[in-house]
């Protein structure tokens, strides 16, 4: 780790938000660590990224709030230590990769490198974003999140839209990132598997409150074993109400399952 334990510690106390007579959560109440990995499951409109706007200062709960605190103390408003991540890259096309980097390194060229190749692509700065795979413009968008060395990582479906190699290889590259640098994680996806390989801590949202936070006691890097079945039948139990199927792929690998 680059600097000793810079991840963001936080508490959510009795967050509620409604949305006219709609009350989409209801009563949270959750600490997360310094450097904790927390993933986010839970049904198509649940709230899960209600909550990672609460947690950004998007969006103002109804009641309720967020205390922020580190080992230093208090620290300042979310923005601050804060960067997302969405299902979409969001680059500038008319800027180059290593341009669309800066802008999140605060104009820091050395940074921007830096960052740029940590993600694997040192060697593309220079081009336009339009001639990147989806895969690597997600790398590039990673970089640009991280350049400026966030608190915080709120990832909202990251990689929904890649194919299911490249989203291998991109659920590698944000654990070996997160080790690497030891900020905190907030994941919201809807691959339970997805889940159970990079959480410390897989969080269901149902009806607007936290019906499962399941500490994953798995060592890194998961396997598909019996062990991570484990835990993702847990999850998956509660969500459909009954065992999942146990399917298992030709090469002995247990297929994905999404919710
Ligand atoms: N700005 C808003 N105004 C009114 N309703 C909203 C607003 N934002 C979200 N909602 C409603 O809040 C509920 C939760 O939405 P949210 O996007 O947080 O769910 P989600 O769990 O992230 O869904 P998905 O998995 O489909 O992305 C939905 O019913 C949605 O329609």
């Amino acid at each position: 780790m680059s600097e000793a334990k810079r991840g963001a510690r936080f508490e959510l106390r009795g967050l509620t938000k409604q949305f006219k007579e709609k009350q989409v959560l209801k009563d949270i109440n959750l600490t997360v660590n310094q450097g904790e990995f927390i993933a986010i499951v839970g049904r198509s409109g649940c709230g899960k990224s209600t909550l990672l706007r609460l947690i950004a200062g998007l969006e103002s709960p109804s009641s309720g709030g967020i205390i922020w605190g580190d080992a230093d103390g208090q620290i300042g408003k979310p923005g601050e230590h804060t960067r997302f991540l969405f299902q979409e890259h969001r680059l500038l096309p008319w800027k180059t990769v290593l341009d669309n980097v800066r802008i999140g390194a605060k104009n820091d060229r050395n940074r921007a490198a830096e960052v740029l190749e940590q993600v694997g692509l040192a060697d593309r700065g220079a081009e336009w974003p339009s001639v990147l795979s989806g895969g690597q413009k997600q790398r590039v968008a990673l970089a640009r999140a991280l350049a400026s060395r966030p608190k915080l990582l709120l990832l909202d479906e990251p990689l929904g839209a890649l194919d299911a190699l490249t989203r291998i290889e991109m659920q590698q590259l944000i654990e070996w990132l997160w080790q690497e640098e030891g900020f905190t994680v907030i994941l919201v996806t809807h691959d339970v598997s997805e889940a159970v390989t990079l959480a410390d801590r897989v969080l269901l949202i149902e009806e607007g409150q936290i019906a499962l936070d399941v500490r994953i006691e798995l060592a890194r890097q998961r396997e598909r074993d019996n062990g991570f079945t484990y835990y993702e039948n847990l999850v998956l139990q509660r969500v459909l109400g009954k065992p999942a199927l146990s399917d298992i792929s030709a090469a002995g690998r247990k297929v994905s399952y999404s919710i």
